[in-house]
């Protein structure tokens, strides 16, 4: 489809709202089975097929599967192969021993013509192990070429996308969800999918989680309203292709890519319902939550979506936003503090800048990221202490940038491409050079 068609295919989509619903969409009436997952026959010569998210025994809360609707089933496909990984990588991470110092990015270089989503990821980092898993990775992605007669799919994890330049049309087996920068973009593990470019180029971040799927995080205090609105997460109404020929489906299975070339499109289904399901969250409906009163809190509180692992409180990744939001702390530092944490942190940005750090040419820019792993110090670079140490504290609004994190309990561990690439800043622990001694001991 030409940029121009997917854009106005993108405009004209409709959604179904809520985060974790069990929906129901047909895109023929009469589609939808009734009253049965499994009937004898399904309605108008579909095949019944369940896509499970958790084991069948999970409790109720994490239990996640949906059931679809096809032309044909997923089963009749022919064998598949490998094939070349490109620059994607997969836990277990052990291509660089794990590095304590603080690491920071420029964007990728320009992709070479012709490439499309799967053939622009790159892998810079993650943990854990994709056949336990457990973990997750850090992939970017720079893409010129929409995918055709191509189909993906990541049995290791499910993909939170993160467009920083160009919007994506994604064409999922669930249905038509358009991601534009700002807004995020979740496939489920296993779910078929394919990416239209609606622009020229495209640009962002992926978090691949290999454990549980992410979920909203609790409240607590907070109360029954505020941080990501359930109401505001957008799945797919169903959608189906008909295309018969050789299409290609990439399977991404422990860490590598497979391929098969099926006689037609797998994205045919006419008609689902269930939980396991693709949705889109716009960033700038986060509801910001912060100190009326002093001091900075912790990040924790612009958590959008958590995976948690098996210790309560302590997750395997959260995916935290730094969305416009008004300052008025008195008597304190407002940007970040000085800090050593026990969780690793990937930054990246995704538009404007970022309060903690300076923007422009060698800096933190859009579509750049830094990695402060566990312990590693880091905070306010030294012009941002400098001015924020003497800023008179009226009430501001930071609104000149979007930025993100990949948060999470184990360290990330860089491939040999993210630290031997020229887009490693060299230097990068000099922004915090030059931090005086004001020390007055009387
Ligand atoms: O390092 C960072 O910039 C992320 C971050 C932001 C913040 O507001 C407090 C702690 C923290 O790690
Ligand atoms: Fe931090």
């Amino acid at each position: 489809m030409s940029g121009e068609a997917a854009r106005k295919t993108a405009e004209s989509l409709t959604y179904l709202t809520g985060f974790g619903n069990e929906h129901s969409t047909e895109a023929v009436p009469g589609a939808l089975p009734l009253g049965r997952n499994s009937p004898q026959r399904a309605p108008l010569g579909l095949y019944a097929e369940q896509l499970s998210g958790s084991a069948f025994t999970e409790p109720r809360a994490d239990n996640r599967r949906s059931w679809l609707y096809r032309i044909r089933p997923s089963a009749a496909h022919p064998a598949f192969s490998r094939t070349a990984n490109g620059a994607l990588r997969s836990a277990p991470f052990n291509e660089t021993v794990p590095d304590p110092n603080r690491l920071r990015w420029d964007p990728l270089p320009k992709p070479s013509p012709g490439t499309d989503f799967v053939a622009g990821l790159w892998t810079l980092g993650g943990n854990g192990d994709a056949a336990t898993r457990s973990g997750m990775a850090v992939h970017l992605y720079h893409a010129n070429t929409s995918m055709t007669r191509r189909v993906f799919s990541d049995a290791d994890g499910e993909l939170l996308l993160v467009p920083e330049r160009g919007g994506l049309l994604l064409r999922t087996e669930m249905g038509l969800l358009a991601v534009h920068p700002g807004e995020v973009a979740l496939i489920p593990r296993g779910v078929r999918f394919r990416v239209e470019l609606l622009d020229a180029t495209a640009r962002g971040y992926v978090c691949e989680n290999y454990g549980r799927p992410f979920q909203l995080p609790e409240r607590g205090p907070i109360g029954a309203n505020g941080l990501a609105n359930t109401r505001d997460f957008r799945a797919p109404v169903a959608a189906y292709e008909t295309t018969e020929g050789p299409v290609e489906v990439i399977n991404k299975f422990c860490g590598n890519l497979w391929t098969a070339t099926y006689d037609h499109s797998p994205l045919d289904v006419v008609a689902w319902h269930g939980t396991h399901t693709p949705y889109v969250y716009d960033l700038r409906t986060f509801n910001v939550i912060g100190s009326i009163s002093y001091d900075h809190p912790d990040p924790s509180i612009f958590t959008v979506l958590t995976s948690p692992s098996d210790s309560p409180g302590l997750a395997a990744v959260d995916f935290v936003v730094f969305a416009p939001r008004w300052l008025v702390g008195e008597d304190t530092f407002r940007p970040p503090y000085f800090h050593r944490n026990v969780m690793s942190e990937y930054m990246g940005l995704i538009e404007g800048a970022y309060d903690a750090k300076t923007g422009g040419k060698g800096g933190f820019v859009a579509g750049g990221g830094s990695l402060h792993n566990m312990m590693s110090a880091h905070g306010p670079d030294r012009e941002t202490f400098e001015r924020a140490s003497a800023a008179t504290l009226v009430p501001q609004r930071v609104d000149d940038g979007l930025a993100f994190m990949f948060e999470t309990r184990w360290p990330v561990v860089a491939t040999a491409q993210a630290v031997g690439g020229d887009h490693l800043q060299r230097g990068y622990d000099d922004v915090w050079q030059g931090l005086e001694r004001h020390f007055r001991n009387a």
